[in-house]
């Protein structure tokens, strides 16, 4: 197991608040003591956040410029302090040009403080089952436009966020563009957590042959929005290799990515593709 394959994974599934500067000081002080307890080694730490992570889905009141407001410095700082990259859940975004357009948007952060990325989630999740569960997130959300691609040690890594993980094509786009990890933050309600939240996570690691995360809230039954929580990670057979709770939880793992490469070449399923019969798109992404 050579040291230049692996990444250190640390996700953070923690409750949120209806307030903002609450929500960020816990996540910080809980990256800060996670990432404490670590034996540092050349191999680099990413520590992924859940989608909404510093606010509820009030969009309105909780958006923020990026990389110039509270939350972007936030991660910014904290990523600098420890030397260590962050994939930075998401918050809501006001476009700089157009304040009254707001996005849905995942920061990635390296250990100089330095804005690696950012992401703006291209499908919004609209979703009507009466007597079930009503939520429009197109009604105060503009759509992204583009892939984003970090690179971080061996890890080639596909940003989506939680509602993305259901189309296949995006995550295809990912594969195309020879990504090795796909990150999704997310925040499942508990009506599609239930049917989906596992499925999807093992299908896109089974598709594509590389890893996948999906990270969540707590689940809690104050709040006018429950996440599903079960924060999960699946390997690139598509095996469950580490599932949450609930509760708050972090989950930490060492990924090797010497076992996509190997896993691909066993099983070569992306050169068997019948590119004669179908057709394979591959867009090329831009941050
Ligand atoms: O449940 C889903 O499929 C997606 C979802 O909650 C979201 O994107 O907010």
């Amino acid at each position: 197991m050579s040291s230049s394959k692996m990444l250190r994974l640390i996700l953070i599934q923690h409750p949120v608040s209806d307030v903002k500067e609450d929500n960020i000081s816990h996540v910080l002080s809980l990256i800060r003591k996670t990432v404490a307890e670590e034996k540092r080694t050349s191999v680099p730490i990413l520590v992924v956040l859940p989608e909404f992570f510093n606010c509820h889905k009030f969009f309105e009141k909780d958006a923020e410029y990026v990389p110039d407001g509270y939350t972007s410095k936030a991660l910014s700082g904290v990523a600098k302090e420890l030397g260590i990259y962050i994939i930075g859940g998401s918050y809501p975004e006001r476009d700089a040009q157009n304040p009254k357009t707001l996005y849905n948007t995942c920061t990635i952060w390296g250990p100089k403080g330095e804005l690696l990325g950012k992401y703006r989630k291209l499908h919004l999740f609209d979703i009507e089952v009466p007597g079930k569960i009503s939520f429009k997130e197109s009604a105060d959300i503009t759509p992204g436009n583009n892939f984003t691609i970090v690179e971080i040690g061996p890890a080639k890594i596909g940003i989506g966020i939680c509602f993305d993980v259901t189309h296949d094509e995006f995550s295809r786009t990912y594969r195309n563009e020879g990504c090795n990890f796909l990150v999704y933050p997310s925040a499942f309600p508990l009506y599609t957590g239930e049917l989906h939240w596992e499925v999807y996570s093992r299908a896109r690691a089974t598709d594509f042959q590389c890893y996948v995360a999906m990270v969540s809230a707590t689940r809690d039954f104050s709040n006018s929005f429950v996440s599903w929580g079960h924060t999960i990670v699946c390997d690139p057979y598509g095996q469950v290799m580490k599932e949450a709770g609930e509760e708050e939880e972090i989950i930490k793992l060492d990924l090797d990515f010497s076992v996509v490469d190997l896993w691909r070449e066993q099983l070569p399923k992306f050169r068997k593709r019948r590119t004669d019969l179908y057709e394979c798109i591959a867009k090329v992404p831009t941050k």
